[in-house]
Formats: C-alpha cells, sequence, structure tokens
C-alpha cells in the first residue's frame, strides 16, 4: 500500500504545473530581448525591484534566468553548481574558437572541459606558473613606468586605459607565447584582440531566434569573424613553429638524443618558466590535445586575461583619482611599508604586496563596484531543478548580476553605492567564491581558475602607479568631476579612456 501511495505521490509531483520565476511581460518571437537595453546588468537591477529575484526571461525562445542577489546566486552556484556548470553554445565563440567544444570557457560540462581544466589550474594558471611570471610582469611594468616618467618630463597627459592594456596584453602575450607581437609585426596583435574580444562578447538575434540566422550574414558580421578567426590561426599557427624551433634548439643544445616530451611525470623546475604554448605542445602527447584544442586554449587565455585585468586597473585608478583621501592613505601605506632607494624613490618588488594591506582593500572595492564582467559568463542548467522554489527547465541560461549583488542594501547596509574601502576593515568577506555577495570571479566549478594570475598583474601595477606618481585630471578638472560612464558590452569598461597628467611625487626625484 505504502510503494502504491507513493508511486501516486510521485505521478502526481510529476503533473503540477510548473511554478515558474516572476518574467516582465513577453512580446511573440522576441520574447523579452527589446527589454535588455545598453546596459543589461542595470536593466536587471531595475526589473528585479519590480518583478523580484530571481526573474525568468525569454530571449526569443531560450528561457534565462537572471538572477540579482547573494540568496539565489548561492542557491545556483553552491546547492546547483553542478547542474549549473554548462555553458550556452554560441555560434560566434564557436567560429572564433575552433568548432563546438574545443576551447574551456566555452566548453559543454563533461570530461573534455573537466580535461582542460585540469591542463589550466596545474599547469598554465598554479601557483608556481604565477611565480615563475614575475620576471615578465617586472620588466613590463618596469616599462610603463617608464612610458610614464617620460610624460612627466614635458608635464603631458597620459592616456593610462590605453597604457595599461598595452600591459596587459603584453604581460600575457610574453607568458602565452614567449614574446610580444606588437614591435614590427605586420599585424597589430592589440587591435586584433580588441576586435576578437568584441566579437566574442557579441550575442546575435540567430542565437535566440533561429530562423534569423541569416541576418549576420547580410549584415557582414560573420565575415568579420571569419577574417579575424583567420588571422588569429596564422598568428598562432606561426607561434608554433617558433616553439617547435625552441624546442628544437634546446634538444640540440643540450645534446640529448631523447625527445624532451614532456609528460605529467617528468614536469620539473625549468617547465614552470616555459610558455604556455610550449607547454601545451610538450603535453599534447600525454593529455591527447589536438592542435586546434592548444590553440583554442591560448586564445581563451588571451581574452580572458586581458581586459578583465585592464580594465579593474583603470577603474581602480579612476576610483583613487575621484577620492584623493583614499589615494592619499594608499601611498601612504606605500610609503610606511616600502623602502626607498638612494634617490627617494620607492622600490616595489613582488615579495612586498603582502605586507599591503589597505591596497587590497581599495582593489577588492573597486572590483564590487565596477566587476570587469558584470553579469560573469552565461552558464546554463543541465538538468531540470528548483531554484529558491521555483521550477526551472534543463537549457536555461543562467545570468549572474554580480554588478547588482555588489550594491545590494540586503549585504551592503553602510552606503552600498559609495567607494568606501574601509567596509572590509575586519571583515572577511573575499571575492575568491565563498562569499555570494561579492562574485566578480564567479563562484564553484567554474568559478575563475585566474585570480591568481590577474592579481598580480593589478596589485603589482597598483602599487607602482600610486607609489611612484601624483596624478591630476588634464584641464584642472577636480576628480570628483571625472566622468564615470561605463561603454557598453559584456565587459564594463570606462566609456572614455581615463586621461591624467603624472607628477613626481614629492618624495622622489627621477
Ligand atoms: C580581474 C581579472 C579577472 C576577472 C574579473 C575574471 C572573471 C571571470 C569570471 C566572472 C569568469 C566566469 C566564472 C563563472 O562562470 O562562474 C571567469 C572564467 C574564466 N577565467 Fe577569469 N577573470 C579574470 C582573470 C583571468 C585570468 C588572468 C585568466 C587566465 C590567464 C582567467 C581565466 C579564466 C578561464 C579559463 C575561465 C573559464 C573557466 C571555465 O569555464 O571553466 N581569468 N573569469
Amino acid at each position: 500500500f505504502a510503494v502504491v501511495l507513493k508511486s501516486r505521490r510521485r505521478q502526481g509531483n510529476n503533473h503540477r504545473r510548473p511554478r515558474r520565476p516572476p518574467s516582465p511581460p513577453k512580446l511573440p518571437i522576441l520574447g523579452n530581448l527589446h527589454q535588455v537595453g545598453k546596459y543589461p546588468h542595470r536593466t536587471f537591477a531595475r526589473l528585479a525591484k519590480l518583478y523580484g529575484d530571481p526573474m525568468l526571461f525569454h530571449f526569443g525562445r531560450k528561457p534565462v534566468l537572471v538572477v540579482t542577489s547573494s540568496v539565489a546566486a548561492r542557491e545556483v552556484l553552491k546547492t546547483n553548481d553542478l547542474i549549473a556548470s554548462d555553458r550556452p553554445q554560441i555560434e560566434t565563440a564557436n567560429r572564433l574558437l575552433y568548432g563546438v567544444n574545443k576551447d574551456i570557457t566555452n566548453a559543454a560540462y563533461g570530461d573534455y572541459w573537466r580535461q582542460l581544466r585540469r591542463l589550466c589550474v596545474l599547469h598554465l594558471l598554479s601557483t608556481r606558473k604565477v611565480q615563475s611570471g614575475r620576471s615578465v610582469r617586472e620588466e613590463e611594468i618596469g616599462l610603463l613606468i617608464n612610458r610614464i616618467k617620460q610624460n612627466v618630463q614635458i608635464v603631458r597627459a597620459v592616456n593610462l586605459s590605453e597604457l595599461l592594456f598595452l600591459l596587459s596584453n603584453d604581460v600575457i602575450c610574453r607568458m602565452a607565447l614567449g614574446r610580444k607581437y606588437d614591435v614590427g609585426a605586420s599585424t597589430n596583435f592589440k587591435d586584433l584582440l580588441a576586435e576578437f574580444t568584441g566579437l566574442l562578447g557579441t550575442f546575435t538575434v540567430g542565437d535566440f531566434i533561429p530562423c534569423l540566422w541569416w541576418v549576420n550574414r547580410f549584415t557582414g558580421f560573420d565575415s568579420r569573424v571569419d577574417r579575424v578567426a583567420q588571422q588569429f590561426d596564422e598568428l598562432l599557427n606561426a607561434a608554433i613553429l617558433e616553439s617547435e624551433a625552441r624546442n628544437l634548439e634546446k634538444r640540440s643544445n643540450t645534446n640529448s638524443s631523447c625527445s624532451s616530451v614532456i609528460t605529467e611525470d617528468n614536469y620539473d623546475d625549468q617547465t614552470f618558466t616555459l610558455p604556455f604554448i610550449d607547454t601545451l605542445l610538450q603535453l599534447q602527447k600525454d593529455a591527447q590535445l589536438d592542435t586546434d584544442a592548444i590553440k583554442a586554449l591560448i586564445l581563451d587565455m588571451f581574452v580572458a586575461a586581458t581586459d578583465t585585468s585592464a580594465t579593474l586597473l583603470e577603474w581602480t585608478m579612476s576610483e583613487l583619482m575621484k577620492h584623493p583621501r583614499v589615494m592619499k592613505k594608499l601611498r601612504e601605506e606605500l610609503r610606511r611599508e616600502l623602502v626607498s632607494d638612494e634617490k627617494g624613490e620607492i622600490i616595489i618588488g613582488e615579495a612586498d604586496l603582502e605586507k599591503l594591506k589597505y591596497l587590497k582593500l581599495v582593489i577588492k572595492e573597486t572590483i564590487r563596484l565596477h566587476p570587469p564582467l558584470p553579469l560573469l559568463l552565461p552558464r546554463q542548467f543541465i538538468e531540470d531543478t528548483t531554484i529558491l522554489g521555483y521550477d526551472v527547465s534543463a537549457g536555461t541560461m543562467i545570468l549572474m548580476d554580480a554588478w547588482e549583488i555588489g550594491r545590494d542594501p540586503a549585504d551592503w547596509t553602510e552606503s552600498p553605492g559609495e567607494f568606501w574601502p574601509e567596509r572590509f576593515l575586519n571583515s572577511d568577506v573575499d571575492f575568491r567564491g565563498q562569499d555570494f555577495k561579492l562574485l566578480p570571479f564567479g563562484a564553484g566549478r567554474r568559478g575563475c581558475p585566474g585570480i591568481s594570475f590577474g592579481l598580480a598583474v593589478v596589485e603589482h601595477t597598483l602599487a607602482h602607479l600610486v607609489g611612484k606618481f601624483d596624478w591630476e585630471l588634464p584641464g584642472g578638472v577636480e576628480g570628483q568631476e571625472l566622468d564615470m560612464t561605463e561603454a557598453t558590452g559584456f565587459i564594463a569598461y570606462r566609456k572614455t579612456p581615463l586621461v591624467a597628467i603624472p607628477a613626481i611625487n614629492v618624495s622622489q626625484k627621477f
């Protein structure tokens, strides 16, 4: 009798009407696409006040769960971590990244993704690998500082945004390919990467309304995608040839007849200093990776590392210029904790960064207010599930509004919209995926594996920019008047570049 009752109950459950999350009214065919606007993270924040959290949108026919609170974020990223670990398949990403399931970021959840993730975590982004990039970072930050010093002497404003993008581009270029590709190359690598990232972040109408697939062909979007994909492919093929030549030279120098192919078992200290491309090519056989997968993985690293770190730096400098009290306090910390050379110039080594507690609070506060990816990266549910009592179907896309979550007065009770790094004093709230009210790097299985890599560049560069220079806005504009408008797109850059005049820091003479 109990069995019959149980099975009846189960049948009853299966047939109850699903309880869906609240949705704004939608249009035929378009669904809610017309409501998303230029700044989707702001639109979602506004609509959540009317409809609640989470909300169910429809982009064309695609259901999209939008999360705007830490409570729902925890339910998705912790309680349902496994079920929420897929990514939606986006046609443009597949065209740019060597087809379906080649790179890590867009790979469907499964064995192949797990294999790539392991490779990244162990061999490309591990603590030792990040440490091995120290000399690259120091050299590139040194070049940045010299470029700025040249402008100090003639009291000229510098385009800090441009310089910061160049820096993070050069760092990842050297770490991934072993050298910079900008200087003297026929292709302007930086511009090509910017175009690549822009295209990758574009959802097109055909992604959500399949019968409109032809629009991209008609507007010329598809041919742009194909051109950029081909240009990168040529560049990566050349980089692979260079890597093979390096490997050959190394073998002939060591006069060794045995192959220098590395496996997971013969990984030595020297291997950690290799560029990503050399490591991946040498692990290729052991890891059974095809060459397209290696190229796709390298491209992922470029996109993931360049704009995120540079954007975080440009917002941090913007907030500091807007808040001279915080800039002064940070500079005092740098003077107090670091030693100076005989000319009075502060010496900043990576080992010193641990001492800079206030600098870390400044970065944390900036990333709370300006997460470089305000909606993280889209995920997708693998199975039907429930989120805060609402039924959600397999295949539903997930957008996590980290921008709104970081400003939600329910979690950030004291002036949530204000830039105030001291809010993190005596607080252990962190952004590494354990605190669902601060999610700039996501969380769970698919959370960002490059946090340490990114922060190593950001912290070190910020210490140099603030420790070595005083900054003013051109035309006598006061910091408080600095325009803080964001650009549109999946990465929240500044809308206008940050331009500022550097001056010799009072305690220093160059
Ligand atoms: C300030 C710097 C950075 C920010 C704000 C950032 C943010 C993010 C976010 C929000 C995600 C999606 C997480 C999720 O779905 O839960 C992500 C994924 C990822 N990030 Fe980062 N990231 C940064 C730097 C880096 C760097 C430097 C690298 C590598 C060099 C990197 C590599 C990746 C990869 C490979 C993924 C995809 C992971 C997967 O799908 O399994 N990121 N990042």
